[in-house]
C-alpha cells in the first residue's frame, strides 16, 4: 500500500485515479507522495518516508526543491496544464484595463435612483481604449506566455516576445508573426500592456524594478500572473502614483494594492478553472504513480525524465544518484559483484542530478544492496 497525502483541495478527476493500493489523507506522517497546490512547505518537516512531491500547477516556489533533491524526493509539476486557464484570465485582465471595467461597475453599484439618466450622463469617465493595434510585451514564452501572445495577435495587438530560454516546443508553437525581442530593456520601451510569464527564482526576483520601469512608456498595463515578488511592491506603487503605469492587473493581491484605485487585484484564480483543476489533478497523481509503481520520472522539476515501461521484470532498482564522473560503472560493478543480471538500464542526468533504473531477472537481497551500493555519490535506492 501507498500513502497519499494531500496539502491542498485536490480534484476528484485526479484522485479517482488511484487504484486500491493506495490511501489518501491529509495526514503527512509515513506519506509516501504528497500532492499539492499552493500550499508552502517551505516550513514543514519532510517525512523520512516521503518519495515524491507532486505539484498541481506549475510554479514550484512553495517547495523546497534543493533539500528534496538532497533527500532523494522527487519534486513533479504538470507543465502546461493549466495555461489555458491561465491565458483566458490574462486577455480579461487586459481587457478589465483597456475599458476600465472595474471601476465602472463599482461606481454603477453605488447608484441607487435614476439609474438610466445618471449612467448616460457620467459614463464617459470611463471611456476606455481597444486593444486592437496596441502592442503587447509578452516576458516569458513558455507554456502560458505562447498561449497568451498568440491569443493576443488573434484579437489584434501587435505582440513582443522575450524569453532567454524558450524551449523548442514554445518555438514551434509560438505566431509567427510574433516579434522576438533580444532583451527585456528593449521590449519594455515599446509596449502599451506588459504581462509576466516567468516563474519566481533567485534571478527573477523584482526583475522588474524602478530601473526597469523607467524604461516603460507613460501609462502602461502591467499584469502579473505570475508570482508577486517578480514585481518590486515599492517600485509598482511608485510608478503607480507618477502615473508611469496606468493599471496593474495582479493575481496575488496585497493590503497596498487592495486600496490602490489603479491595482485590479484578483485573487489567485489564474488557474481556477474547473478544467485546469482536473488537467493538473489528474497528470499529478499519473505521475506520483508511474514513479512510486514503476520508478519512472516524467516532469519533475529536480531529477530528469526517465523511463523503463511498465514495470515486467522481477525486480527494478531505483537509483538517485549525483551526476558526477563513473558513477554508472559504480552501480554495474556492484551489482555484478552480487552477481546480479541487468536486463535493461536506463540512466540520464539533469544539472548535478543523475538517476539510473536497472531491470533484473532474479531476486535481490534488498538490504544488502543497499548496504552494498551505500557508496559515495549515492542519495537513494529503491526496489520496486
Ligand atoms: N496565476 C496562476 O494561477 C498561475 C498559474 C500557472 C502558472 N503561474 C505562474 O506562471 C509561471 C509560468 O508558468 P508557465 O506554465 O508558463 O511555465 P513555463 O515553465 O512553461 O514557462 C516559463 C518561461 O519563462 C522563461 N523564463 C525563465 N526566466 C526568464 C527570464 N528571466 N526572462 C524571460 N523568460 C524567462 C522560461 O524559459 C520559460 O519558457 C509559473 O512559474 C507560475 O509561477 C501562475
Ligand atoms: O493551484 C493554484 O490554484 C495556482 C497554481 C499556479 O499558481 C501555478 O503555479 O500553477
Amino acid at each position: 500500500m501507498y500513502k497519499i497525502a494531500t496539502l491542498n483541495k485536490i480534484s476528484s478527476k485526479g484522485l479517482e485515479r488511484f487504484s486500491d493500493r493506495y490511501t489518501v489523507s491529509d495526514n503527512t506522517s509515513d506519506a509516501q507522495g504528497i500532492l499539492l497546490r499552493s500550499q508552502d512547505m517551505h516550513s514543514m518537516a519532510l517525512p523520512e518516508s516521503l518519495l515524491a512531491i507532486a505539484r498541481a500547477g506549475a510554479g514550484v516556489n512553495n517547495i523546497p526543491v534543493d533539500a528534496c533533491s538532497k533527500k532523494g524526493i522527487v519534486v513533479f509539476n504538470t507543465p502546461g496544464a493549466n495555461a489555458n486557464a491561465v491565458k483566458e484570465l490574462v486577455l480579461t485582465g487586459i481587457l478589465m484595463s483597456a475599458r476600465n471595467v472595474s471601476s465602472a461597475i463599482a461606481w454603477t453599484k453605488t447608484l441607487t435612483e435614476d439609474i438610466s439618466k445618471t449612467v448616460e450622463k457620467n459614463k464617459s469617465q470611463f471611456a476606455g481604449h481597444e486593444i486592437k493595434g496596441k502592442v503587447l510585451g509578452v516576458v516569458g514564452l513558455g507554456a502560458i506566455g505562447v498561449m497568451v501572445a498568440n491569443a493576443a495577435e488573434s484579437l489584434g495587438m501587435h505582440v513582443i516576445g522575450y524569453d532567454p530560454y524558450m524551449s523548442i516546443q514554445s518555438a514551434h508553437e509560438l505566431s509567427r508573426t510574433v516579434e522576438v525581442s533580444e532583451s527585456l530593456d528593449l521590449l519594455l520601451p515599446k509596449c502599451d500592456y506588459i504581462t509576466i510569464h516567468v516563474p519566481f527564482m533567485e534571478n527573477t526576483k523584482e526583475l522588474i524594478n524602478e530601473k526597469r520601469f523607467s524604461l516603460m512608456k507613460d501609462g502602461v498595463c502591467l499584469l502579473n500572473f505570475s508570482r508577486d515578488q517578480i514585481v518590486s511592491e515599492a517600485d509598482i506603487l511608485n510608478a503607480l502614483e507618477t502615473g508611469k503605469v496606468r493599471k496593474y492587473v495582479t493575481d496575488f493581491p496585497s493590503e497596498k494594492f487592495l486600496c490602490n484605485d489603479k491595482a485590479i487585484c484578483i485573487p489567485h484564480l489564474g488557474a481556477s478553472t474547473k478544467e485546469s483543476e482536473e488537467n493538473c489533478a489528474r497528470m499529478a497523481v499519473d505521475q506520483m504513480m508511474d514513479y512510486l509503481e514503476n520508478g519512472n520520472i516524467t516532469n519533475s522539476v529536480n531529477f530528469p525524465n526517465c523511463s523503463l515501461g511498465i514495470s515486467t521484470s522481477m525486480n527494478r532498482i531505483a537509483v538517485l544518484n549525483k551526476n558526477v564522473p563513473a558513477m554508472l560503472g559504480k552501480i554495474t560493478g556492484i551489482l555484478a559483484d552480487m552477481n546480479i543480471n541487468i536486463s535493461d538500464l536506463n540512466n540520464r542526468s539533469k544539472g548535478e542530478l543523475a538517476y539510473t533504473l536497472i531491470d533484473i531477472d532474479s531476486e535481490v537481497d534488498e538490504v544488502a544492496l543497499k548496504q552494498a551500493l551505500n557508496v559515495n555519490g549515492i542519495i537513494s535506492v529503491r526496489v520496486i
